[in-house]
């Protein structure tokens, strides 16, 4: 059937659904404090956002938020116990990419989708081979993002199956929306650490006959987006850890908070999926010809965007070996090695808690208008 046009399951690009009408706008919320921003009138707050919107800037975030809800929603349908992982993210990205209507860097999925368990807080993507099948009693972070002209919606939810965890996850869903609240122009970082802390320590979770006081993975943190740059330079903390540094107006954010039944602090361990290349890569002559023809893939694939391993096993993957006799993975990881090593490519290892602990997160995109702050990814789920 068709609900305002979509199919269901939704196969109509959003652009196609929203041809001649403006995109939905995300959830608004007025600024709360509003220090020195008494300096510059309502009027000119509006002429600013006036000027930025007849850049198409509102209406590409929305096109890719509008993407993100509709591609989340379908994934919710068939994230259930006994569907391997690997299948699981080929779904939702098929999907993501189909909806956004992919168009090389133009427009496509932002980064790798996330789909890490339990103690495993961020970034794991299974690898070619990797048969993990997802259970009954996991919690899972579906961590994945959806990019137009380089504007990348980050933006993330938690799925468990028993009930048992439902404190856990209602925990970082209310210390999100607390860490969106507190956000502003001129706020400074500290105090959105401090307002999602005081909501995430006020919950504890009972599992198995132990209660367990739900802590902030103190060491994960939102993070500012640039263009093309996911993280843009501005660490948003979770804790109140002094950071004065101030909220930036015009400002893309990812808001995300972790909550954990562990150490509450999170170290690299395990093996990566996650790369990227660094922004302000150097230009360092390459021997390898593995990692020549590496490189020259990811400038064209991916550019400064996230990938992942699997991605470069796509058909599309250009040819890295000098001699194709080696299989398609061995193809990749002696270049990929070489990369990381020459400071071009950054690895982005999973970020684990201690082993039992239970994890989960809640994400949005927030963007600090002159006018208003809009909560772009905000859906009717979370
Ligand atoms: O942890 S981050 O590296 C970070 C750095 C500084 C502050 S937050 N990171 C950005 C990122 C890095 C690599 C990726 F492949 C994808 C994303 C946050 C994030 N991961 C998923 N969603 N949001
Ligand atoms: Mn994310
Ligand atoms: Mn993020």
């Amino acid at each position: 059937y068709v609900a305002n046009g979509q199919t269901e399951p939704p196969t109509i690009p959003i652009f196609e659904l929203y041809k001649n009408k403006p995109f939905p706008v995300g959830e608004i919320q007025e600024y709360t404090q509003d220090f020195n921003r008494s300096r510059i009138t309502n009027e000119e707050k509006m002429f600013l956002d006036g000027k930025i919107g007849d850049t198409g800037f509102y209406e590409t975030v929305r096109e890719a938020s509008e993407v993100h809800r509709q591609v989340r929603s379908y994934a919710q349908s068939f994230i259930k116990p006994g569907i391997k992982l690997i299948d699981m993210c080929e779904k939702l990205e098929e999907k993501n990419r189909e909806l956004v209507q992919e168009r090389g860097l133009e427009r496509g999925i932002g980064f790798p989708t996330g789909c890490s368990i339990n103690e495993v807080a961020a970034h794991y993507t299974p690898n070619c081979g990797d048969n993990t099948v997802l259970q009954q009693g996991d919690v899972c972070k579906v961590d994945f993002g959806t990019q137009i002209d380089g504007r990348i919606i980050d933006c993330a939810f938690t799925v468990a199956f028993d009930h048992k965890y439902d404190n856990l996850l209602k925990a970082v869903q209310e210390a999100t929306d607390a860490g969106i609240r507190n956000a502003g122009v001129d706020v400074r970082l500290c105090d959105v650490g401090a307002a999602v802390e005081e909501v995430m320590e006020s919950y504890e979770v009972e599992l198995d006959g132990v209660t367990y006081p739900v802590k902030c993975i103190r060491n994960l943190n939102g993070h500012s987006i640039g263009q093309y740059q996911i993280h843009a330079g501005q660490s948003v903390p979770i804790v109140d850890n002094g950071d004065q540094t101030k909220m930036l107006e015009d400002q893309m954010y990812a808001i995300e908070t972790f909550g954990s039944t562990g150490r509450g602090h999170v170290y690299e361990e395990g093996e990566c999926s996650h790369y990227m290349k660094n922004f302000d890569a150097p230009r360092v002559p390459l021997k390898l010809k593995s990692a020549k023809n590496l490189l020259a893939h990811v400038n064209k694939t991916f550019g400064t965007l996230a990938f992942c391993r699997r991605w470069l096993e796509r058909d599309d993957g250009g040819s890295f070996t000098v001699n194709s006799l080696q299989g398609k993975q061995e193809r990749y990881i002696t270049g990929l090695k070489n990369l990381c090593d020459a400071g071009i490519v950054n690895a982005y290892p999973p970020l684990v808690d201690s082993p039992g602990a239970y994890t989960a997160q809640y994400e949005h995109t927030i963007l600090l208008r002159p006018t208003c702050k809009e909560v772009v990814s905000k859906g009717t789920d979370y």
